[in-house]
């Protein structure tokens, strides 16, 4: 369990992440998202005592990670993939690790086999890697100790879709064994097909947190019509407020049946009435982050 309390986070007057607080739970994979500056790295990096807090806190399985005797047994870290040992090989880079946390060398050859770096690949030199090899190795550090919490910046950075592929099995089945697993990313559609919960920050502060389920159903309800200014203004009448999207399609938070209801009591045919839950995480995380997104994208 990683819980994160009334945690703030300010740089000369700057907040860069401002009470924020949620937990991401044994069991389940929970997705981090934010726009680029929303605050996802520092609070990462708090969890893991690279930055201080203001105020508030950050624990992994009740204690402060600076408190962990043997941190790297109970949480792996996978924040910068870039900021290994570049003149290290994997290999060495791995042994250090285990050294440092008292494992057995043969946890290195089995990280190695489990996130496929090949035997040469592992003896060459950090420097010479991709991104992906990277990345599988910043993995492979991660999971050295047998932690039961996973915190991962941009886990899927770099990797190609075979690795992306490899990457959600390889999360959801450590969740499904009772880990829990934070992660952040841009790829949202990656992250609607791996994560059970969602925290959504924007400018620093929470803007949604609940399971995927929950924060996809929020996003109402999509009708259309072949008069859809008509639909519009009889939701209006009935004090639904509704938005008339470019496309014809008339959206609100009001449920199906209530615009059902409005759109036979005005003697308007309906051509759709679904929930917009299919819609998407993209439009959710659009629509929920309009107001901090550099571009102002509006769902
Ligand atoms: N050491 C620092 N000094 C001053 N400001 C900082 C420092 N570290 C981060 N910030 C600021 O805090 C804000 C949040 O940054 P952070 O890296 O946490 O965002 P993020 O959500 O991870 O963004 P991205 O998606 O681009 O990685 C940004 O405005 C950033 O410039």
């Amino acid at each position: 369990m990683i819980t994160v309390e009334s945690l703030t986070r300010r740089y000369a007057g700057f907040t860069a992440v401002e009470d924020v607080s949620f937990t991401a739970k044994p069991g389940r994979v929970t997705g981090f998202l934010g726009p680029n500056g929303a605050g996802k790295s520092t609070t990462m990096r708090v969890m893991v005592g690279l930055t201080a807090p203001t105020s508030g806190s950050a624990t992994i399985n009740g204690e402060r990670f600076a408190d962990l005797p043997n941190p790297g047994l109970e949480v792996g870290v996978l924040l910068d993939a870039s900021a290994q040992h570049a003149g290290r090989t994997g290999r060495e880079i791995l042994v250090i690790a285990s050294d440092t946390m008292g494992l057995p060398r043969s946890r290195v050859d089995e990280m190695i086999e489990l996130v496929s770096l090949t035997p040469t690949e592992a003896k060459r030199r950090v420097r010479d890697y991709s991104l992906g090899m990277r990345q599988r190795l910043g993995i492979a550090t991660a999971l050295l100790g047998g932690p039961n919490a996973l915190i991962l910046d941009e886990p899927a950075n770099g990797l190609d879709p075979a690795g992306i592929r490899w990457m959600r099995d390889l999360l959801t089945g450590f969740a499904s064994q009772g880990g829990t697993v934070l992660l952040s990313s841009h790829l949202l559609h990656e992250v609607e097909v791996i994560a059970d919960d969602l925290i959504v920050i924007g400018n620093g502060k929470i803007v949604a947190a609940g399971t995927k389920e929950e924060l996809l159903a929020a996003a109402g309800t999509l009708a259309r019509s072949t008069s859809p200014r008509d639909l519009a203004h009889a939701l209006e009448q009935a004090g639904i407020p509704s938005t008339l999207a470019g496309d014809g399609s008339v959206r609100t938070d009001a449920d199906a049946t209530r615009v059902g209801a409005v759109a036979l009591t005005a003697g308007i045919a309906l051509t759709e009435l679904r929930s917009a839950e299919r819609a998407g995480l993209e439009d959710m995380f659009l629509s929920l982050t309009a107001d901090t997104q550099r571009e102002g994208v509006a769902a």
